[in-house]
């Protein structure tokens, strides 16, 4: 273990479990307490959509468990995996801004009691173990205080796992398959994780629902169209099994991972969680401009922020068009791709890229593409992606519906 001193406050309020023993002894605890646990997975870099992922599930269950894990398996190996923002001091900053006054001030007075104790300023750096015994008297080497506890004090976990905890099968390194020609190169770790042609392991395809819509259009996808998705239901698939929820909470602005992963929990017979209990929270958005609230949004210039709002824009022209003009779905989408179009025009005037990827209308349960008019009672959802500079916007209404 590093000797490095954690700075008690404000991180070590969250307890941090990385790896898979630490988690699963607090989750018995929370068994053994009869208390419900929630999950937000998310790949971090967090805001305010984020954040109220977990509002939801604070306010439902007395556990919530934030996974934080950047996922290889669903970037194609030419997509941002290196450069997605990883920012866990600032995400945890966030975080405790959602916490109970009651359990902050508890935890500064255990604290305070903490430094007495080891004769130590309240300033000082005091690492807090969550899990680890106490080291024995006199063998410290960095201020350590006697261990809270166990994790249960905070309604609030974050799981953060590696990649060997995740994808334990990746760690047998590629000379192990040297006779075997999918080896190939010897490409080992995350790149390996990213092509779909040297993964080894299990995976989880939901078919037919994972190789369409965003499945089909996300850039680099054109060998694999099932891949985006495969590696979200994958990793998903080990989140629940790691974690164990009662309930899952996922944002409308991703739509069809959301509806994908339902369907993926019903057909795989789930119980933690059940399919109804994934909640799927509307779709946070810039209180000015409505532009979706994203981690990506971080890419883009301050010219191209303003231009960001347009596929808001096209989909609520498009939706518009349903509801008022009677409009068929195609017309529909139309409408949109030539607001977009015209836009980025205009854009280009002054430096910024834009360009339209697609906009679909689908249908909620069965992501057929709804062509002609949409009828009496039908569920559907109107996405969409426009690319500004280098960085790819997607966003979505629903049409006969709500989350
Ligand atoms: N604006 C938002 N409103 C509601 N939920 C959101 C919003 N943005 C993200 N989420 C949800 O948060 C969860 C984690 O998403 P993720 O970590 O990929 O963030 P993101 O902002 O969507 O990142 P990216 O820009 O890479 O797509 C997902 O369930 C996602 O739908
Ligand atoms: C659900 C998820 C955390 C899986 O990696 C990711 O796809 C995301 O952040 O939406
Ligand atoms: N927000 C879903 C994950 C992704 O777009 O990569």
């Amino acid at each position: 273990m590093s000797e490095r001193p954690l700075t008690p406050s404000p991180h070590s309020l969250i307890p941090v479990f990385q790896d898979l023993p630490q988690l699963r002894r607090w989750r018995r605890r929370a068994r053994e307490q009869g208390k419900s646990v929630g999950v937000v997975p998310t790949m971090g870099a967090l805001h305010d959509g984020h954040l109220n992922l977990v509002r939801q599930s604070l306010a439902k269950n007395p556990y919530t468990v934030l996974t934080l894990f950047v996922n290889p398996t669903q970037f194609a190996p030419h997509e941002d995996l290196a450069s997605y923002p990883r920012t866990l001091p600032s995400d945890l900053d966030l975080l405790r801004t959602l916490l109970p006054r009651a359990y902050v001030t508890a935890y500064e007075e255990r604290h305070r009691r903490a430094a007495q104790v080891l004769g130590v300023s309240e300033s000082d750096p005091v690492r807090w173990e969550f899990s680890a015994p106490s080291p024995a008297k006199g063998k410290r080497r960095s201020p350590s205080p006697p261990p809270p506890g166990d994790g249960l004090e905070s309604p609030l976990v974050v799981f953060a796992p590696s990649r060997e905890t995740m994808y334990p099968l990746s760690t047998i390194p590629p000379e192990a398959f040297q006779d075997d020609p999918a080896a190939g190169d010897g490409v080992a770790g995350e790149a390996m994780l990213q092509d779909t042609s040297k993964q080894r392991g299990a995976f989880v395809e939901v078919k037919g629902w994972g190789d369409v819509l965003e499945g089909e259009s996300r850039p680099d996808l054109a060998e694999d169209a099932a891949q985006f998705f495969e590696g979200v239901a994958t990793v998903c698939t080990k989140l629940f099994n790691a974690v164990e929820p009662d309930h899952a909470y996922f944002g409308q602005k991703d739509i069809q991972q959301a509806l994908l992963l339902k369907l993926m929990l019903k057909d795989l017979l789930s119980n933690t969680p059940a399919p109804e209990n994934l909640h799927i929270i509307p779709t946070t958005r810039d209180t000015k401009d409505s532009l979706a609230l994203s981690s990506r949004n971080a890419y883009l210039t301050p010219c191209e922020r303003r231009y960001a709002p347009t596929l808001y824009r096209a989909l609520s022209l498009a939706r518009d068009r349903l509801s008022s003009g009677g409009a068929t779905g195609e017309e529909a989408c139309a409408a949109a791709r030539e607001l977009v179009e015209s836009v980025a025009r205009e854009a280009r005037g002054e430096g910024v890229v834009m360009r339209f990827d697609h906009v679909d209308l689908f249908e909620k349960t069965t992501f057929r593409r709804v062509r002609g008019k949409v009828g009496e009672g039908e569920e559907v959802v109107i996405v969409g992606a426009v690319w500004v500079g280098k960085t790819r916007l997607i966003d979505n209404l629903l049409v006969g519906w709500e989350v």
